[in-house]
C-alpha cells in the first residue's frame, strides 16, 4: 500500500467537563492512502463526524495527534497549513444548503479555481469549469449558466463534488454524501465518487449510516460506536463476516439502514440490542486480529 497522505494517530476528541463530559471520539486511529477508500460506518451520535471535522482541522483533538505526509500537522508552518487545507476538501451531506442560491454554478467552481490555483487565469478559468462538470458527469452548456434551485439534489451534489476538485485535493471527506438524496440517484454519486478515488488517485473517507453501500465505494472499512472504532478492516471480509456483536447489529438492518433496531422487522429483541450496546459502549483496549487485515476489539 502506498505511503499514507493522511493518519489520525489515536486521536481523542472531548466534549464539556466533569460529569456532563462526552467522549466523541476514542483513541481513534486510520489513515487515508491515494486511490484508496476508508468507509467509517456507524449510528448517528457514533463519532463520525467528529472524526471527519478533526480530518477538517475544524476541531483539533483532546489527545493524539494527526498527520500530514508523515508529519504532525499541529504546530505546522502557515504554507505548510494552506497546502493542507486545499488538500483535503470536503463533500457535505446537504446539497442544498452547501450552494448559494443567488450564484450560478459556474460562479460556484471559479471561486475555488481562484482561490486555489493561481496557475489559471482569464478564460482558462471558464475551460476549467468546463472540464470540472464535464468529469462529474454534467453538461456545461446547460449547468453552468443555471442557479442551485434549478437542478436536482443529484445534479447539486455532483456540482459539490466539482468543487471540491476544483482545488486538486488528494483527500476527499464526503460526510454522508448521499443520504438526503432520492434512493434513485444514490449509487450514481456513489460510483461517481468511486470512480474519482480510481482515476485521480485520491484517498478517500466515506462517513455513512449504511454499511451495505460501503461495499460500493470503499476497501477498507471502520465500525463505530460510541467514540471508539469497534472493528476494522478490508470491507468484504467485515461485513462477510462481522465479528464484533455491534457490527453484527448494524448488518441487521441491512438492506434498510433507517429501520430501528428495536423495529420488529430485525427481529432482533430490545434486550438484546441494549446488551449489544452496553457491551459495545465501555471503552476496550483489548483488539484481536482475526486476519491480516481485520481486528476486531474484544468486549
Ligand atoms: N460541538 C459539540 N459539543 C458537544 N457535544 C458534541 C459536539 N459535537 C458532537 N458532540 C457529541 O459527540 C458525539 C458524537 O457526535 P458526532 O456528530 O461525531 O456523531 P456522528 O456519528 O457523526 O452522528 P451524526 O451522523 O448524527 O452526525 C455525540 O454524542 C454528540 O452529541
Amino acid at each position: 500500500m502506498s505511503d499514507a497522505i493522511l493518519v489520525l494517530d489515536k486521536v481523542t476528541k472531548t466534549f464539556g467537563h466533569g460529569a456532563s463530559t462526552v467522549h466523541a471520539a476514542r483513541a481513534i486511529s486510520f489513515s487515508l492512502h491515494a486511490g484508496r477508500a476508508l468507509a467509517l460506518v456507524g449510528e448517528s451520535g457514533s463519532g463520525k463526524t467528529t472524526c471527519a471535522r478533526m480530518a477538517m482541522r475544524e476541531h483539533s483533538p483532546t489527545t493524539g495527534q494527526i498527520l500530514y505526509k508523515g508529519r504532525p500537522i499541529e504546530g505546522a508552518k502557515a504554507d505548510e497549513i494552506a497546502r493542507y487545507r486545499r488538500s483535503v476538501q470536503m463533500i457535505f451531506q446537504d446539497p442544498f444548503a452547501s450552494l448559494n442560491p443567488a450564484h450560478t454554478i459556474a460562479h460556484h467552481l471559479q471561486r475555488p479555481l481562484k482561490l486555489h490555483r493561481p496557475d489559471i487565469r482569464g478564460k482558462q478559468i471558464e475551460a476549467t469549469v468546463r472540464e470540472l462538470l464535464e468529469r462529474v458527469k454534467l453538461d456545461p452548456d446547460i449547468v453552468a449558466p443555471k442557479y442551485p434551485h434549478e437542478l436536482s439534489g443529484g445534479q447539486r451534489q455532483r456540482v459539490n463534488i466539482a468543487r471540491a476538485l476544483a482545488a486538486q485535493p488528494e483527500v476527499i471527506v464526503a460526510d454522508e454524501p448521499t443520504s438526503m438524496l432520492d434512493v434513485s440517484v444514490r449509487l450514481g454519486v456513489l460510483n461517481l465518487l468511486n470512480e474519482m478515488k480510481k482515476e485521480m488517485n485520491l484517498g478517500l473517507l466515506y462517513i455513512t449510516h449504511d454499511i451495505a453501500t460501503a461495499r460500493y465505494v470503499a476497501e477498507d472499512i471502520a465500525v463505530m460506536y460510541s467514540g471508539q472504532i469497534v472493528e476494522w478492516g478490508n470491507t468484504a471480509k467485515v461485513i462477510d463476516n462481522p465479528l464484533h456483536p455491534y457490527t453484527r447489529l448494524l448488518l441487521s438492518a441491512v438492506p434498510d439502514p433507517d429501520v430501528r433496531f428495536d423495529d420488529p422487522r430485525t427481529r432482533l429483541q430490545p434486550q438484546e440490542v441494549d446488551d449489544i450496546r452496553r457491551r459495545s459502549a465501555a471503552p476496550q483496549e483489548q483488539v484481536v486480529e482475526h486476519e491480516p487485515d481485520h481486528f476486531v476489539r474484544l468486549v
